[in-house]
């Protein structure tokens, strides 16, 4: 796996022999089960590198850029088999990551790969995002929030923005043409108490992959009435 060298480099990933371990037996983990169970639609073992490890690395920055805490708490909504939040842990031991997905398969897989590895530091939370969001235990417990390939923004922000504490970062994973759906988002974000902090625009390395990661800061308490329940986020965004 040359081309996993070469992005481990990249992102001057710490340990790369350990990581690089973890992060193949984890990729053949997801690719056994995806033979039974569709948890990606990415089969070729490169295109897995990219797509998946580098994409979620690409978060790597702006924990690092952040020195509040030694172990900062995040959680991944929507994570799916475990991306991004799963390889961004296993780069960044020191971070304590917590899963989230709705779907009681999904978590059964992250709970397997979690025993396989043999890392700790990572809790499945089997819920829906905005559950959580009103539950005392998680509502503005985490330093940041990452999603990928969940939901629109404005109603992502509705499942992100109440699980943030004051000071912390919600970084969504985007396409590269955002600037609409940011638009649309407007109102979410400044509603709940965030603000738009910056728009990165970059290309994923060894690829002509391009993406965007919309950084936004909590800066004011998200008012009570907020989560509101599912159907109401989705049938009517802020
Ligand atoms: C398209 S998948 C993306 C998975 C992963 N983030 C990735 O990029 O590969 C979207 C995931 O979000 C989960 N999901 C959707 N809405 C959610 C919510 N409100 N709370 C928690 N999980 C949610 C779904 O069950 C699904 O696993």
């Amino acid at each position: 796996m040359e081309l996993l060298d070469k992005v481990l480099e990249y992102y001057k990933v710490k340990n790369p022999l350990v990581v690089k371990q973890l992060f193949i037996k984890y990729m053949n983990l997801v690719l056994e089960k995806n033979k039974l169970f569709n948890l990606t639609a990415i089969e070729n073992e490169n295109e897995f590198v990219v797509k998946h490890i580098a994409d979620s690395l690409s978060l790597l920055k702006f924990i690092e850029e952040d020195n509040s805490y030694q172990n900062p708490v995040a959680i991944d909504i929507g994570s799916g088999f475990g991306a991004p939040g799963l390889f961004v842990k296993i780069a960044m031991p020191r971070l304590n990551i917590f899963l989230n997905d709705s779907n009681k398969k999904k978590c059964k897989f992250m709970n397997e790969v979690k025993e396989c590895l043999g890392i700790s530091g990572v809790t499945v939370v089997c819920e829906r995002a905005e559950i959580l969001g009103r539950k005392e235990e998680f509502r503005e417990k985490f330093r940041f929030v990452f999603a990928r390939a969940v939901d629109r923004l404005n109603v992502l922000c509705e499942y992100a923005l109440p699980l943030l504490e004051i000071g912390g970062v919600f970084l969504a994973q985007k396409g590269f043409e955002c600037e609409d759906e940011i638009d649309t988002a407007k109102n979410a974000i400044e509603v709940l108490g965030g603000e738009i902090y910056s728009i990165e625009k970059f290309v994923l390395p060894y690829s002509e992959e391009k993406r965007s990661i919309i950084v936004i800061k909590k800066l004011r308490h998200t008012p009570s009435n907020f989560p509101r329940n599912t159907k109401q986020i989705v049938k009517k965004p802020l």
